[in-house]
């Protein structure tokens, strides 16, 4: 190749591994607009040019998932949104479908690139442009059409009431017999704002322009966006690059950049020696796919402190675990004993806590003594967490840059209940940056909160995952990482995001309902050679 062209090669490769760290950043609505209007006044690109580009991406994407048999209805709002859908009308037609769109009249006054492609999409098929005016019908819909949903979109200033809700309610009457693709958002969801009880599109699928919006993470709107897909635009990479944001998704590359391969004289005390204090009569098995997922997640020795109960069935299951054996036959009591003296603590280079622990009074009291002694990160779940709740006072012991690991009906007894989900994301971090604890919250997308205030969340991992044991795997390998030295947000982002890529492959082998935690740990492999082939960007 001329230097020319490799040069432009790898421009066009910076330009890519770029895009894919600042897309990271999730914006709010404001700070979306802002990058808007700055791509347009920076680069040679007219706001009806960046418009034209989303409905291009849009409709390549409908045509991919539709067949042009498919009769399309597109709702369209009077502001940009709807402007993307008279947009993507006529870039259907122009493929063969039959598209119409339908304008709602919600506001006396049109966007001007509203206008500009209501007056294109006229000029070129008259027939596909309705009005529906103020309190109008819809219109009745073919079997099996698609509706796509550009009626509001980051331009949603209040929640949404009266006819517009109306509307809202009898097209999601209209599912399951019709799908919903939203453009951008589902009409009626509030991008940084909690949208409970509010009337939102439920759509299938949103395909959203250049970043997830922080609504899309959040449980409670699960049943509105549908699947996600991120379609990009192109937006400045400088305005992206300068524009701080509170809130960030994880993804393969950024991962890849925080995973350490190892050296060739590498030895096992190179990987760190970690106690895993886990089990109790009953609960043995949480200890031991713990154990399990700790040695797969690569530690260098791992010594599992368990009740006497659960010392034959550890060792037969994980040879590879040393053991220590508590007094008690059904619960453990006397492991703070690790951590009496300095010395005897410094010959671990983590404590993890808490899978299938119970909350019998001697291992509270334990674990009270263990951390009057223990000034070292940990890593906190479970029945650990359990006993946290029971004491505010047990809770502020917990040595700084901690890593805990609560599902909600945890984390609700840790820091009490919210109203919505934003309130809890709140909360979360509020409790994070005055602990200086590193908290993060199981769910679809785990929200991992740092304690400099900002929240990462974790894209990988499905609902075959929600499954006894999954948790006390992660426990396994975050105390594996932080074992390997990996510090305490690296460890939270690395392994939430290996323990979801291994639950995606196990279902890929073996069905979402089929798959079991052992399963995650099983894939644990085949998660770390994927990360080892990609390259850092
Ligand atoms: N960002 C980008 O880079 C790009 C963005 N693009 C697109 O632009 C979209 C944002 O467009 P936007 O700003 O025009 O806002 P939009 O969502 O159409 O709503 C505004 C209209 O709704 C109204 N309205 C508000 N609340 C209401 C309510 N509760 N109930 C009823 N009405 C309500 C409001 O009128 P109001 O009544 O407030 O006077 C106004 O008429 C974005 O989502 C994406 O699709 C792409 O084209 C390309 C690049
Ligand atoms: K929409």
């Amino acid at each position: 190749m001329p230097d020319g062209a490799w040069s432009l090669f790898f421009a066009y490769i910076y330009k890519l591994c770029l895009r894919r760290i600042l897309t990271m950043k999730i914006f709010t609505a404001q700070q979306i607009r802002d990058a808007d209007a700055y791509t347009i006044r920076h680069t040679p690109i007219s706001s009806l040019a960046l418009m034209e580009k989303a409905a291009i991406a849009c409709t390549a994407w409908i045509c991919r998932h539709y067949n042009e048999d498919t009769p399309v209805y597109i709702f369209c709002g009077m502001g940009n949104n709807g402007g993307d859908g008279l947009a993507i009308t006529r870039l259907l037609r122009n493929r063969g479908y039959n598209a119409v769109a339908y304008i709602l009249h919600h506001s006396t006054k049109a966007s001007d690139d509203h206008t500009a492609n209501r007056n294109a999409l006229q000029q070129q098929y008259h027939a596909a442009v309705n009005d529906i005016p103020d309190n109008g019908l819809l219109p009745q819909l073919d079997r099996n059409a698609l509706i796509v949903d550009a009626i509001l979109g980051t331009g949603l200033s209040r929640p949404v009431e009266g006819w517009i809700a109306g509307i809202i309610q009898q097209l999601n009457d209209l599912k399951p017999q019709h799908e919903i693709v939203a453009i951008d958002m589902p009409s009626g969801l509030q991008a940084d704002a909690s949208s409970i009880n509010n009337p939102v599109i439920k759509a299938d699928q949103t395909l959203s322009f250049e970043f997830y919006k922080l609504a899309f993470l959040l449980p409670e709107n699960a049943a509105f966006v549908g699947e996600i897909c991120i379609l990009s635009i192109d937006l400045s990479p400088d305005y992206i690059a300068q524009t701080p944001s509170r809130f960030n998704i994880t993804d393969a590359f950024q991962v890849r950049s925080i995973y350490r391969p190892r050296k060739p004289f590498s030895h096992k005390g190179t990987f760190g020696h970690a106690l895993l204090i886990a089990g109790s009569e009953g609960k043995i098995g949480a200890a031991v796919l713990s154990a399990k997922a700790c040695l797969r997640a690569g530690v260098g020795l791992l010594s599992c402190h368990i009740p006497r109960c659960g010392y034959q069935i550890m060792q037969i299951s994980a040879p590879g675990a040393m053991c220590f054996i508590d007094e008690q036959q059904d619960h453990s009591s006397g492991f703070h004993n690790h951590v009496l003296t300095p010395e005897a603590a410094a010959k671990f280079k983590v404590i993890g806590i808490g899978p299938g622990l119970g909350t019998a009074a001697g291992t509270s009291w334990a674990l009270e003594k263990l951390l009057d002694h223990y000034r070292q990160p940990m890593v906190i779940d479970a029945d650990a967490l359990n006993i946290l709740a029971s004491s505010p006072a047990l809770l502020k012991k917990v040595p700084a840059g901690s890593l805990l690991t609560p599902h909600p009906k945890e984390f609700e007894r840790l820091f009490g209940k919210t109203a919505n989900d934003e309130e809890r994301l709140k909360v979360l971090s509020q409790h994070a940056v005055e602990r200086q604890l590193n908290i993060l919250l199981k769910g679809r997308y785990t929200a991992m909160a740092f304690p400099d205030g900002s929240i990462w969340f974790n894209a990988t991992g499905n609902p075959g995952m929600a499954t006894g044991g999954s948790g006390d795997v992660l426990t396994g390998i975050l105390t594996s990482l932080m074992a390997q030295g990996y510090s305490s947000q690296e460890t939270m982002l690395l392994g939430v995001y290996l323990h979801g890529l291994a639950g995606d492959h196990a279902a890929a082998a073996l069905s979402q309902e089929a798959m079991i935690a052992e399963d995650i740990v099983e894939f644990l492999g085949k998660t770390f050679l994927e990360l080892h082939k990609l390259k850092p960007c």
